[in-house]
C-alpha cells in the first residue's frame, strides 16, 4: 500500500458511530473534494487487472467508486444492491457487518461465466460485505481475484480473508484502529 496521505487528510473520523465503540471512517468529506475524488479513482483505475471485464460495486458506497472506475476505464458496471431494489430475478446473499446484518443482491444474467470481474468499495472492515460479494459473483458464474478499496482497516482483518478466499485485495489507504 502506497502512502496516499493527501486523500487520507480528507477523510473524517467520527466516533462512537453508528455505535459506541466504532471509528467510522466518513469518505464524504473525500467526494466534497473534485480533485480528491479523481485522484482516488485515478489511482485505482491504475491498479485494475488489465483482463479485467466488468467492475463490480456495493450499494451504496461501493457505487460511486464503481462509477467512477467504470467510467474512466470504459467497463461495464455491475450493482450488487440491498435487498428489495432490484426489479428482476436475482441471486442474494446474507452477510454479517461490523455493526449488524445485511444482505446483498445481484440481477440473474448480469454476470456470464468465466467473465473476470473486479469488486471494489469504499472500504474493507470485517470483510462480510465483501466477500458476500464475491460469493455472489462466483455463484453467478464470475470469476473475481481482485477487489479494490479506498479504505482498509486492517486491524479487522477482512483483507485477510479475502486473501484466504483466493482475491487479492489493495486499498489506498490503510487506517489503524476500528
Ligand atoms: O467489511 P465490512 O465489515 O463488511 O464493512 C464494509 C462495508 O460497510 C460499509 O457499508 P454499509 O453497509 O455501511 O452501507 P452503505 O455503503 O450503504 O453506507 C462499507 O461501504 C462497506 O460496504
Ligand atoms: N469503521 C467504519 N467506517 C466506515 N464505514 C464502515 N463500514 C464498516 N465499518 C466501517
Amino acid at each position: 500500500m502506497t502512502d496516499n496521505a493527501d486523500l487520507a487528510a480528507l477523510i473524517r473520523t467520527i466516533p462512537d458511530y453508528p455505535k459506541p465503540g466504532i471509528l467510522f471512517r466518513d469518505v464524504s468529506t473525500l467526494l466534497l473534494d473534485g480533485e480528491g475524488f479523481r485522484k482516488t479513482i485515478d489511482r485505482i483505475a491504475a491498479m485494475v487487472a488489465t483482463d479485467t471485464q466488468l467492475i463490480a460495486g456495493i450499494e451504496a458506497r461501493g457505487f460511486i467508486v464503481a462509477a467512477g472506475l467504470s467510467y474512466a476505464l470504459g467497463l461495464g458496471k455491475l450493482m450488487l444492491r440491498k435487498p428489495g431494489k432490484l426489479p428482476g430475478e436475482k441471486i442474494g446473499i446474507d452477510y454479517q457487518l461490523e455493526y449488524g446484518t445485511d444482505r446483498i443482491e445481484l440481477h440473474k444474467g448480469q454476470v456470464t461465466a468465466g467473465q473476470k470481474v473486479v469488486l471494489v468499495d469504499d472500504l474493507i472492515a470485517t470483510g462480510g460485505t465483501a466477500l458476500a460479494g464475491i460469493e455472489l459473483i462466483r455463484q453467478a458464474g464470475g470469476i473475481v481475484e481482485q477487489a479494490l478499496f479506498i479504505v482498509d482497516l486492517p486491524e479487522l482483518g477482512g483483507a485477510e480473508k479475502l486473501r484466504a478466499a483466493g482475491v487479492e485485495p489493495t486499498a489506498l489507504i490503510g487506517f489503524d484502529g476500528h
